[in-house]
């Protein structure tokens, strides 16, 4: 196992977010978190990147407790792209070369320099990779956190909305990047995601969130049209196309 959360519960102030939420994780696999606005998604990866302390509950990754870990132990044992990046006056290349900070000290060497280079070639952000990050748009940016968080070479790799400024094509590749950085290295990767279709083609595990609860989790079969209803309010049939279950909303005056 390599993520093991138990018991995680958060509030914020006396307002309790999400609880008793527990759930383990293997290398190669991708956890999708689901369920509707405000539930709790950002909040529980927050938790689980020590960003957020919980209330209660454990984090462990490969055993080790993450919550009582240096914030350095951390950035070499979790990546985290957050939902929206803060964009300073520093090139591509120094925004995802910060990325290897957990792993030296204040100099680098040969081997720093070309996972930096292979991260930017990932993520083809070849030609912008002497722009200013102030400089570069929505879903630019998200590929710079991207490549930023790939380079800590973490064993769990957190994004928060990782699709949400990206057009098809980039929405594609960067969920092909995340399964194949799974499948190729130890690494798992939990995403929360709004666009269920997504979330079923490139992830493999589900968590249903619901009152800050989870309602449903496993593998693909648990994205049932009952769950989906329960979970967002909102009538749905799932279609099979070309091995990948789809989730089709139906109109709700005549569902
Ligand atoms: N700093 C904060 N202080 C107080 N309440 C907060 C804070 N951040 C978030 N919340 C509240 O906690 C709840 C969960 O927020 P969170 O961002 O985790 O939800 P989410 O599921 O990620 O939502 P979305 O899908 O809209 O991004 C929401 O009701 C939100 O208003």
């Amino acid at each position: 196992m390599i993520l093991d959360v138990d018991g995680v519960a958060f509030n914020y102030r006396s307002a309790s977010v999400i609880r008793d939420i527990t759930f383990e994780l293997s290398p190669h696999q991708v956890l999708a978190i689901l369920g509707p606005n405000g539930v709790g998604k950002t909040t529980l990866l927050k938790c689980m990147n020590a960003i957020l302390r919980p209330k209660s509950g454990s984090v462990l990754i490969e055993g080790a407790d993450l919550l009582t870990a240096d914030r350095m132990e951390i950035a070499r044992k979790v990546g985290y792209v957050p939902q929206r990046c803060e964009a300073g006056r520093v090139t591509v290349f120094d925004a995802v070369l910060l990325g290897r900070r957990p792993h030296i000290g204040w100099d680098m060497t040969d081997k720093d320099i070309r996972i930096v280079e292979a991260a930017i070639r990932m993520l083809h952000l070849e030609d912008l990779a002497l722009r200013y990050i102030d400089e570069m748009s929505g879903g630019e940016l998200q590929k710079v956190s991207i490549a930023r968080a790939l380079v800590q070479e973490p064993r769990v790799l957190l994004l928060d909305e990782p699709t949400s400024s990206l057009d098809l094509r980039n929405q594609l590749e960067i969920l092909g990047i995340v399964r194949r950085v799974t499948t190729e290295h130890d690494v798992a990767a939990v995403m929360t995601m709004h666009d269920l279709n997504m979330a079923l083609r490139y992830a493999d595990r589900f968590i249903l969130l619901k009152d800050g609860v989870i309602h449903a989790a496993g593998g693909p079969d648990v994205v049932t049209p009952e769950i989906i209803e329960a979970v967002y309010g909102v009538p749905v049939t799932v279609e099979r196309y070309n091995g990948f279950r789809f989730v089709v909303p139906l109109d709700p005056e005549t569902a």
